[in-house]
């Protein structure tokens, strides 16, 4: 039976959205649906939904609950072609926006609003563009997958990079190849990361560190959604690599320029090691309902 589906869209960075409320875990969200909210001609359109569900509602949410007793809400993320993502950078600020806004949470000055992920509780807070999340811990992953993708001359090693979800970044000459790559097709990585991965494209400043800050320009293809004008977590990947490729001495404040914005990325020490942090704005553009299939 059909049935209608209140619903916000989002974006962040120009990363967009369909959020939807599902307080007691009880929407079954489909790849097939994702799919149709997610198709910009004949649904909502968005680079990927965003469930609301409350973290006792549903088993992810047991492992957010023995972490923070106090991560009420799951961020349930997944990318436009219905498939699940662990983390969304973007996705995070958005949805914290969303509790906000629909009367879900409340966040004191000052204070933190812990929020349940496939990757953890995540701490996001108020920031000068919008909110800021501590994304956590990262590693570098070993090895230099070769990327090619459409018309970019010549095939780049990248750098892998978790940071709960998987990103290759690479380096290109300048912004006039960055420009050129036609990221309608899928870029090929060699070896093929096995969970498939984000691949950021990035030029490094010239200078590289202004102010005290480094800067990157970066485009993205989006395991799962294909371009997007943003990717948060992309951005956090493309400024570790950066800092990785400088060497000592680099800063660990990046100002990420992405299509559709800027990013701030800040790695800063924490108990458990090194944490990296990502801001920006979060934006609710419009409410609705969807009749669902
Ligand atoms: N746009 C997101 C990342 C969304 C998930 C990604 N496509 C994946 O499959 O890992 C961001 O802002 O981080």
């Amino acid at each position: 039976m059909p049935f209608d589906l209140p619903f916000t869209k989002g974006q962040g960075t120009g990363n967009d959205f369909v959020l939807v409320s599902d307080p007691d875990g009880e929407l079954d969200l489909t790849p097939e649906r994702v799919r149709a909210m997610c198709e910009r001609r004949f649904g909502v359109g968005g680079d990927g939904v965003i469930r609301a569900v409350r973290s006792r509602a549903i088993d992810e949410g047991a492992a957010a609950l023995a972490e923070e007793p106090d991560a009420e809400w799951f961020m349930d993320y997944r990318n436009a072609d219905g498939s699940i993502a662990e983390m969304c950078g973007n996705g995070i600020r958005v949805f914290a926006r969303y509790l906000l806004e629909q009367g879900l949470a409340v966040l004191e000055p000052g204070s933190t609003l812990p929020i349940g992920t496939r990757t953890g509780v995540h701490d996001v807070m108020a920031s000068a563009t919008g909110f800021q999340a501590d994304l956590g811990r990262w590693r570098l992953e070993g090895g230099e997958p070769l990327v090619r993708a459409k018309e970019l001359p010549v095939a780049r090693p990248g750098l892998g990079v978790d940071v709960g979800n998987p990103h290759v970044v690479v380096a290109v000459a300048d912004d006039e190849e960055l420009e050129s790559i036609d990221l309608s097709f899928v870029p090929v990585l060699e070896p093929a990361p096995e969970a498939g991965a984000n691949v950021e494209f990035v030029v490094p400043g010239e200078p590289l560190v202004v102010d005290g800050v480094g800067r990157i320009r970066m485009r993205v293809h989006e395991r799962g959604s294909g371009e997007t004008l943003s990717c948060g977590t992309g951005a956090v990947a493309a400024a570790l690599a950066v800092r990785h490729w400088a060497g000592e001495g680099a800063p660990n404040e990046w100002r990420v320029q992405v299509p559709g914005g800027i990013l701030g990325v800040r790695m800063f020490p924490a108990e458990d090691g090194e944490h990296v942090a990502l801001a920006g704005p979060a934006e609710l553009v419009f409410d609705g309902v969807l009749t669902v299939e």
